[in-house]
């Protein structure tokens, strides 16, 4: 099985609400340019709810499946547990990581932080990868904090060396080689893809940077 440090490369994180183009098509390109891994993330003005929600997270499993991409759920437990999802995403002020890792033994478990001390309070039994950010400032998410650098990636590195990071927050194709050089061991993103007339040119591009 693929360790997730190897998936974190591109990881592409996307609901209908951040989407110029359809999401389904949104996806396919965005895979056909080469990203690893994909966060449903069907949250804020606009995105989907009930049905409508369950049917697309449905399908875009289907196309990570097909695929073989990771596909990892935001926040929403619930839709984790229906779907049988490789992973879940959580955040500080969601449910603790501790009761995800219960309800979710074998799945790929990611935490958000934003400081060394974030890092420091979990270990890599309980954590697969932290999700480190927001790296540069973001209007993508409406609760964003402000943004840490890419130093914070450097530092949590120095805190918790054992357990995969992936920067997150603003990046573009040209903040590749600064996050890798400092230490991250891949990028997230949402707008420099979803955003993209050609999702699947703004991955190559990520591509090119990353591999
Ligand atoms: C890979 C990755 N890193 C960080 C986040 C942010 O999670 P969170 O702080 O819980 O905020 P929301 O995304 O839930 O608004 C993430 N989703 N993915
Ligand atoms: C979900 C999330 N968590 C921290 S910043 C952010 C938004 C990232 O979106 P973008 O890549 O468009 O800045
Ligand atoms: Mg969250």
């Amino acid at each position: 099985m693929t360790k997730i440090k190897d998936q974190l490369g591109l990881y592409f994180i996307m609901g209908s609400q951040n989407c110029l183009h359809d999401p389904i098509w949104t996806l396919e390109e965005a895979i056909q340019g080469g990203i690893t891994c994909f966060q449903f993330r069907e949250k804020g003005t606009g995105s989907f709810q009930g049905q409508e929600k369950l049917e697309l997270a449905k399908a875009l499993q289907s196309l990570c499946q097909k695929n073989k991409l990771p596909f990892i759920v935001n926040d929403d437990l619930d839709l984790a547990d229906q779907l049988g999802v490789d992973g879940v995403h959580v955040g500080q002020d969601d449910e603790h990581i501790s009761i995800v890792r219960k309800a979710f033994p074998k799945a790929i478990l990611g935490l958000s932080v934003s400081r060394a001390d974030e890092g420091l309070a979990v270990s890599e039994t309980e954590v697969d990868y932290l999700g480190i950010g927001p790296i540069y400032s973001t209007s993508t998410k409406e609760d964003a904090k402000h943004a840490i650098g890419p130093e914070a990636v450097r530092l949590l590195q120095q805190a918790v060396p054992a357990i995969p990071r992936v920067a997150i927050g603003g990046i573009n194709q040209e903040h590749v080689t600064e996050l890798m050089q400092s230490g991250a061991d891949g990028v997230a993103v949402i707008s420099a893809i979803s955003q993209a007339n050609d999702p699947r040119s703004a991955a190559r591009a990520f591509v090119s940077k990353l591999f």
